[in-house]
Formats: structure tokens, sequence, C-alpha cells
């Protein structure tokens, strides 16, 4: 599959998006026309950047309001086009986007439109150029691919062809399997875009919501499918208008776009194995990667800090352990049941208790750590001694490191063995009632959440459960839970609010994360913590006459919450009881207990969370 990405995808000048494009590995470009007509070099000398980089100028785009005119408007629009080709020229290209008209058409008639096609195909095969008509869904008179393909048709004319772009096709509801019937040679050119399901009037969800498959609701692989089964072979370009990727880092924004491209191929080759039958083969060639299951666990979570002690009383008061330090580094591993918490001192200094690693389960760390360098992730550099138990690791968007270890039977880490007993091992503090980490909050920038949703379900084969958004003090959280099937690994995502700009340490401390464990008995792992003086996260008496009111429990259960300043939600299956510790650094705990198969987060008890949080910083 020959990659392609419109500029328009990116933030920067025309040079630099060219530089990030090649960078992330795409095979061409769309130029888009407005990146050409503000940069400060000639055509040729793109030409020559473009083709020093080793990427193909395969469209350029856009030109509008062209057929269903009268015939005085039909010569000013061809004088238009003409200069337009002679500039496609100084490029050295030859294929270029026009949209159907939105603004000027005044003919609704095909065989009117056809001709004037015709005529513009006549002028284009002078200058060696072709047309890909492509349908807008906000068209005049043409806004469904079907009609763009019949007009293409009836133009009959070898240098006019079509674009579809899914963004088109799937914002209005039409069949993508129509695409199979199209003459394959008669589609010039794809556009890729996926999107969120939203409603509101297609040209400014078009505009400004547009992301990469992956990031969406639309089911690309199938849309991909169709387009395979054609029998196309050009080039497979996104075109996504986004506000945000627009102010976003370019080289980012263009690694994200080649990954979303990388991972489409592939859904999209085992889509068509599943339907089609492993036998069948089609004249586009599509990449495949390494397969991997879903992850069985999280392995260990890594908080790194210069200074431990909150940490280590902390959880102390939880019923956590010290187990050992690391032979050669200043690195220590608590643990509870099957829960590991590693607490990292090296190269931490000035650093506050933040999160920074995560270990998840899998089958085979070799294959999935190669995945997901195929899926452009940065492995972490890592030096381990001879003796060490060598552990793949790659950078997520957010920076957090994602190790990927061997998962086992009975939940056991090899790794552990490095760790020497302390001479001041403290036993247990109690009894055990953890029994994993149940799952792990991460923040995410504003401006890379989309690109996490993706990372995390192309390299590590989570899936996104609905998102979505809840209220504090500071502003509206987008929360996006990405999980396996089986709950075992459950990772939330975060969009912290913009910026905290309201004064206090909260503006100077990195946004909270956390880790939640899961216990068998929150009442009385709350209060053995008591007796071992943990700090809890208050909870304010309001939310518990809510409670009351919402879920009649008994008055003596309700007692115990509020005493404990536990949290509790109900769903269709069981209960859930919850509570959170103080805030060290930028990272707290949770400790929650699952009920009868409860399979939420206690998403109405997040606000009262953030509120009782924000009222601590404010406090200072
Ligand atoms: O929004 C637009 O005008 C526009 C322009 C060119 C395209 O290829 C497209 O899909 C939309
Ligand atoms: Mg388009």
């Amino acid at each position: 599959m020959r990659t392609s990405i419109a500029t328009v995808c990116l933030s920067g000048t025309l040079e630099e998006k060219l530089h990030a494009c090649a960078q992330a590995g795409f095979d061409g470009v769309e130029i888009f026309e407005q990146d050409l007509l503000v940069s400060p070099h000639s055509p040729a000398e793109i030409r020559a950047l473009a083709a020093e980089l080793g990427l193909s100028l395969d469209l350029y785009q856009p030109f509008r309001d062209f057929e269903g005119v009268d015939e005085e408007l039909l010569a000013d629009n061809l004088y238009r086009a003409e200069a337009k080709f002679r500039l496609m020229r100084e490029l050295g290209m030859d294929l270029m986007l026009l949209c159907s008209n939105v603004g000027t058409a005044t003919i609704d008639d095909d065989e009117t439109a056809a001709a004037q096609l015709r005529t513009l195909g006549d002028l284009a095969a002078r200058y060696g150029i072709r047309i890909a008509y492509e349908a807008l869904a906000w068209g005049k008179f043409v806004n469904d691919f079907e009609h763009a393909c019949r007009l293409v048709e009836l133009a009959d004319h070898p240098n006019v062809g079509t674009c579809l772009d899914s963004f088109h096709i799937l914002s209005r509801g039409w069949d993508p399997a129509g695409i199979e019937k199209i003459p394959a040679e008669k589609i010039f050119f794809v556009q890729l875009a996926d999107a969120p399901q939203l409603s509101m009037d297609i040209l400014s969800w078009s505009r400004h919501y547009r992301v990469f498959p992956g990031e969406g609701a639309w089911e690309l692989d199938k849309f991909l499918g169709h387009l395979v089964r054609s029998g196309y072979t050009g080039p497979v370009s996104l075109e996504i208008f986004n506000d945000v990727f627009r102010q976003a880092d370019e080289v980012r924004t263009a690694v994200d776009a080649m990954r979303s491209l990388i991972w489409l191929a592939e859904r999209t080759w085992v889509h068509l194995q599943q339907t089609d039958g492993p036998d069948a083969h089609y004249p586009m060639e599509l990449a495949t990667l390494p397969q991997v299951p879903e992850p069985t666990g999280f392995n260990f979570a890594e908080v790194k800090a210069e200074s431990t002690k909150k940490l280590q009383t902390l959880l102390g008061q939880l019923g956590f352990a010290c187990r050992g330090r690391h032979r050669t580094k200043p690195v220590q591993l608590w643990t509870q049941g099957r829960a590991r918490i590693i607490i990292n001192g090296q190269q931490a200094r000035n650093q506050e208790p933040a999160i920074a690693a995560l270990g998840f389960d899998v089958a085979d760390p070799v294959r999935a750590a190669s995945r997901a360098m195929q899926l452009k992730a940065a492995p972490v550099p890592r030096q381990s001694q001879a003796d060490e138990e060598v552990l793949q690791a790659v950078s997520a968007p957010d920076t957090t490191e994602v190790f990927l270890c061997q998962g086992t039977p009975d939940g056991t880490a090899a790794w552990t063995r490095e760790f020497g007993r302390p001479a001041d091992a403290a036993a247990p503090a109690g009894r055990e009632l953890i029994s994993h980490v149940d799952h792990v909050n991460l923040a995410q920038p504003w401006q890379h959440f989309d690109e996490s949703v993706l990372f995390y379900e192309s390299t590590l084969a989570l899936s996104p459960s609905p998102s979505t958004e809840v209220p504090s003090p500071v502003g509206l959280v987008r929360s996006q839970v990405m999980r396996t099937r089986d709950g075992a690994v459950r990772l939330a995502l975060n969009i912290a609010p913009l910026v905290m700009e309201k004064p206090g340490p909260s503006s100077e401390s990195a946004y909270p994360q956390h880790i939640a464990f899961a216990c068998t008995d929150v009442i009385a792992l709350a209060r053995d913590a008591v007796g071992r003086g943990l700090e809890f996260l208050k909870i304010p008496a309001n939310y518990y006459a809510d409670l009351q009111a919402r879920f009649r429990l008994a008055p003596e259960l309700l007692a115990t919450l509020q005493e404990l300043n536990l949290l509790y939600d109900r769903d269709q299956h069981g209960e859930f009881l919850h509570f959170y510790t103080a805030t060290v650094g930028s990272v707290f705990f949770e400790v929650v207990e699952r009920r009868n198969g409860y399979d939420g987060y206690g998403a109405p008890n997040a606000p009262v969370r953030l509120a009782a949080q924000y009222l601590l910083t404010k406090q200072g």
C-alpha cells in the first residue's frame, strides 16, 4: 500500500511539513494549495525538496466550484484551471483534485456537468494532467460518491476519474460497499479520515473534528476492505482537518498519522482474511504486523521520586511491604498480593513522585516489542547488566515507559530476583487484603489524547470504552478507558484541563495520576489503614446525603462509608466501594472492591474526588 498524507494535516511551513512527512516514512504527499501560496519557496524549489526527501507529490488540491455552471462562468473556470495546470507542471505534478461544486452551480443536470468535466479533461490532457473528482458531503448538486462516479462515467474521458474520501461517504451514511462496483482505473485517488460520532452540521464536523484512522468511531478497515476488493492500487492518503493537529508538533503528528495507516492496513488484512478467506489475493499489498493477544495483567507500576519517604509511608499504611532493594540501583520493590510498585530513585533529582513506567504481562515480550516498533513506537534506551533480565520497553505518547513483561500463569515476575532482601525489610504490616492492580489512571497532554488512544490500541491491543466527561472545579476532564475484554488490564486516560489558571500550588504541580489496587474487603482494609495513620482523601457530608437518596443504603452501611471516607456506586452487576489516599507529588492511590462483577470505575464519584483534591491544593 502506497502511503500519502495531505499537508493540511500538519502544523508549520510547507518545508517543515515535507520534512515531517519524510521523517515519518510516508511515500508521498498531497499539496494543499494554501500551503504553497504562503510559501516563500518557488514551485521548482518545492519540487526539488520533495525529490531530495524521497517524497512523491501525489495530488494538488483543491480546485473548487467548476461544474454545473453557465457558459460564461465555465470559460472563467477553465481559465482558472489552466493557470493551476501550468503551476502543477512546475511542481512536476499530474493529479488535481476537483471538489464538487458547493457554491456557483446553477444547473442541476448530469449531462451538462459531465460535458463540462469532459471539457476540463481535454484541457488537462494537454498538460499531461488528470482530474480526480470528489463529491463533498455538502456539495450543491453532487454530494454522493456514486453520483460523482456516474458523472465520471458520463464524462467518459481518460483524464477524468474520481477521488474517494471516507469522510464524505461515511458522514452521510452512504454504504461504502458501492466502492467495489467502481472500475479500479476510474479511482484516481483515495483519502481516509476517521471522526468521532458527533451530531452537528457536516461541514463543521469535517473541517474541525476529523482524526486519524483508529482515533474515531468509524470502521475504516471495512471501508479499506471494499477499496482493496475494487482492485485499486494507488496511494492511500490521510486528509485530516483537525484544530488540534494544526497546532501540535508536526513531526509527532506525522508519526501518529503513519502509525494509524500501518495499523489500518493490518486491520484490513485481518478483516479480509476473515471475510474472504486466507487464499484471497488482491492487487494492493497490505503489510501485516506481528499479531499479539491482549495483555493478561499489570506486571508492575513504577513511581519515580527523589525523596521516597512519603511514598513508603503511604504504601506501608496500605499494607504493602518492601520486598527488596535492587542489587545495583537505588530502586525498591514494594508488593502486596500480585501488586508490585517500584520506587525508583535513579535520575530523579528534584523530582516529586510521579508515575514513570507501567509493566504489562504479555505472552511474548520480544514479539510485542517488535510490533510496537513497527508501529513507530520509540524504544526506551536501557542499560542492563549481564546478569539482569533484558526488558522490552517503549515510550508512550505521554512519555510513560511501557514495559512488555513475560506473563506467567501464577503472576510471578522473573525480574524480582534482582531485588535482594533489604537489611531493614519490614514484615507486612498485617493481613494482605490487596490482590493486584485494578487500574491505572494517566493524565494525557491535551494535544496528544487521540494519539495516546491509538497508541494503546494498536501496540498493546487494548480496546477503547465509550469516553466520558467529568466536571472538576478547574474544567471538564475527558476520560477514556482502554481495557482488555476481561478487565485484567484497565487504563484510564484523562485529559487534564488545559491550564490551571487559578493561583495556588496546583498550577505548578503536575496533574495528579493514580494507581488503583483491587482488594477483597475494602472496609477491613480502610480500618487497618486508619489504624496505621493513613491520610484519606476527605469526602464531604453532602455526598453521603445524595448517596442515601440515590441508593437507599442501610443506615449502618452509610455510616461506615462516611466514617471511613469510602465512596459507593452500583451497576447492573454489583456494587463498588472505594477510597482515595492523599496525593504525594503527582501520585495518589485508590483501593477498590468490586462486588459481584461491578464493571465500572465509580464515574459518578469522580467529580467528588476531583473537587476534594482541588480543595487540598488550595489549602496548600
Ligand atoms: O472542506 C473542504 O473544502 C475540502 C476540500 C478538499 C477535500 O478533499 C475535502 O475532503 C474537503
Ligand atoms: Mg477530501
